[in-house]
């Protein structure tokens, strides 16, 4: 079995250990600082940094779980912007993609620099391919002929939405096996 999944299953059965611990237990420390686990955690396990027990568990959601999961309707009379809170729980689950807030507005963004320009229109062909399964879309930013910005924003709500967070892991998994 997956080591991961073993660390996963045994922090659900033993809640009350520090999972940094189960981690050295189980992946031993390799000479790495508890400083250095906890982001191995943070990133790999998608651990919050504040410890959300359910009946004693914690919450474990990560990146693949997002992009496993399915946009709804922009249009749908319940949703409503999330709360500046609320998108710093998630941030940690999209690794790579920043929470920011313009004039009260908040969106996702990310940069990358491609090799040229007409590569920069190949990444955003395979975006765009994932944007319209999803039927949900980024705004698309290609300046100085290789720089690459993506901003989500659920622009029916004015805000950020789960939509926001499931296109950026979504779009970070497309885009793992390319180079662009
Ligand atoms: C009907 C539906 O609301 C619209 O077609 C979709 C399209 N894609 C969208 N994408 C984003 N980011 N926000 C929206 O509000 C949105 N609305």
């Amino acid at each position: 079995m997956n080591r991961m999944l073993q660390l996963r299953l045994l922090s659900l059965s033993n809640p009350q250990v520090p999972l940094t611990s189960l981690f050295q237990s189980l992946f031993g420390t390799h000479g790495r600082s508890s400083t250095r686990v906890t982001e191995i955690l943070q990133d790999r396990v998608g651990v919050s940094s504040s410890r959300k027990s359910l009946y004693g568990f914690r919450t474990f959601c990560t990146q693949e779980d997002l992009s496993t999961k399915k946009c709804v309707p922009c249009n749908s009379k319940d949703l409503q912007a999330m709360t500046e809170e609320a998108a710093n729980e998630l941030i940690p689950k999209v690794s790579g993609w920043n929470l920011v807030n313009e004039d009260g507005k908040l969106k996702l963004n990310r940069s990358w620099r491609v090799k040229s320009f007409t590569k920069g229109l190949e990444f955003f062909q395979v975006v765009a391919d994932v944007a319209e399964a999803e039927g949900h879309h980024p705004d698309l930013h290609l300046v100085g002929w290789n720089n690459v910005k993506i901003e989500i924003w659920t622009h029916s709500v004015g805000g950020l939405t789960e939509n926001d967070f499931i296109l950026a892991a979504k779009i970070t998994m497309g885009l793992t096996c390319n180079t662009y």
